[in-house]
């Protein structure tokens, strides 16, 4: 027997629709009972169950009335569940964002009461809301203009491509061979197939969309913690609101501060050759041998793009002169693996040394360290450079290494 196509498509929402909301309600009181954002959710829940009475009870109902408040009590419900996600959350999500992560449950909807009797109609009307949850999408990847090479994106990205090619049947065979007529077959599974696909399509660029505002929810958090968000080092916002505790802490012990800047060689070069996307693991890379080169007082900083510096409390020439050393050793060593490449990038130092004192300024010391940097990159790269300071202190110093270091460290 014909099975009663428009029936099995509004049941078919009408599920996925509830277990949207149940997932969205178990969720959240998953987390947190009392939070805010509940009874919100609770309250969009009810206004779905409305919408269904309103549906089932439309042919006892004048049309346009059932119809009418049914997409009024959705709307409501849509503006809800976004408001209660938000407190709940304590998202900084913008309307535009709200509305967009509505706009799958309104088309899906919109979808099920796309339901005049006459089928070639209905079936022209599902075309145009498949087209347009293809601009929906388009829209979404439009708005993800961060988050590259986050899983969010990936998804998005995935949904979109899916969508074009269950286009393509409608394109190829034209919406007349949806229609279901009474010796099917292959026919009767085509507006099934893209039903499917236009729900998991909209659950897929939602979910993706979801996942890169919670990301750049992150990332604003970690900025509020003063991290880097690519390197989970201190941001140079951070490492300058660190600088004056550490020279006030070196004056009153009268020991010498170190610093070294960092800089990778020839880093554009990277991101031409291997993307964007690899020049970023090689950034990430670096920051990690940072973190295991230095000691635990040691305060490791992303300066800017492919810049890092170091602060040394309590150095002495000889800390300075191995830490450098160390970095660029281990930097050198260690290829980066990133997909099917394996990168091998260098990075030059300069380091600076100085005795603090009263009326000493950091600007002083930096500009100093990134003399030695820039001397470095010029005679050739790969290498460390001491400042003449630092370099004072390592010939006056009795230790092993200091006898053996020139103004230049090359590397390996
Ligand atoms: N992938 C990636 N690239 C970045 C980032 N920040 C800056 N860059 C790139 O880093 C490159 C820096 O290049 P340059 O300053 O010319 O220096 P370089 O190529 O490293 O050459 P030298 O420093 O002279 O050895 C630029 O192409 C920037 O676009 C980032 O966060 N990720």
């Amino acid at each position: 027997m014909l099975l009663p196509v428009l029936d099995i498509y509004t049941a078919f929402g009408m599920v996925a629709l509830s277990a949207w909301t149940l997932l969205g309600v178990l969720w959240l009181l998953g987390r947190r009972f009392w939070a805010q954002g509940v009874p919100y959710v609770m309250a969009a829940a009810f206004c779905f169950g409305v919408a269904y009475w309103l549906f089932a009870i439309q042919k006892s109902l004048p049309p346009a009335w059932a119809m009418t408040g049914a997409h009024l009590c959705i709307s409501v419900a849509i503006a809800l569940l976004a408001i209660g996600y938000q407190r709940f959350r304590g998202q900084q999500w913008s309307l535009t964002d709200a509305i967009t992560l509505g706009l799958p449950l309104l088309l899906l909807f919109a979808g099920m009461v796309a339901a005049p009797s006459d089928m070639s109609l209905q079936v022209r009307l599902r075309g145009v809301l498949f087209i347009g949850q293809l601009l929906w999408q388009l829209h979404v990847l439009l708005r993800a203009t961060r988050g590259s090479a986050s899983l969010g994106w990936k998804l998005v990205v995935a949904g979109l491509l899916v969508q074009i090619l269950a286009l393509m049947p409608l394109v190829i065979y034209g919406e007349r061979q949806f229609v279901p007529a009474a010796n099917m077959g292959i026919k009767l599974l085509l507006p099934w197939m893209m039903s499917m696909v236009m729900f998991l399509n909209l659950q897929i660029t939602a979910y993706g969309y979801l996942r890169m505002l919670q990301d750049r929810q992150h990332e604003a958090e970690r900025k509020a913690a003063g991290l880097d968000g690519l390197t989970q080092l201190p941001s140079r916002r951070t490492l300058m609101e660190h600088v004056p505790t550490a020279m006030a802490l070196a004056e009153k012990e009268g020991s010498s501060l170190g610093l070294l800047v960092l800089d990778i060689d020839h880093f554009k070069k990277v991101n031409d050759r291997y993307g964007h996307v690899a020049g970023d693991a090689v950034i990430q890379h670096v920051a990690w041998v940072l973190r295991n080169q230095i000691r635990e007082q040691d305060f490791p900083a992303r300066y800017g793009g492919e810049e890092f510096v170091v602060l040394l409390p309590q150095a002495t020439s000889d800390i300075v002169y191995s830490t450098a050393q160390r970095i660029a050793h281990a930097v050198h060593a260690e290829v980066v693996a990133h997909d099917d490449e394996r990168i091998r990038v260098s990075v030059s130092l300069g380091a600076h040394l100085q005795k603090v004192h009263a009326g000493l300024c950091w600007e002083e010391m930096l500009a100093v360290a990134d003399a030695a940097l820039y001397e470095a990159k010029n005679t050739g790269r790969d290498r460390v450079v001491l400042s003449a300071a630092a370099r004072a202190q390592v010939m006056a110093s009795p230790s092993p290494a200091a006898g053996t270091t020139s103004q230049q460290c090359r590397n390996g």
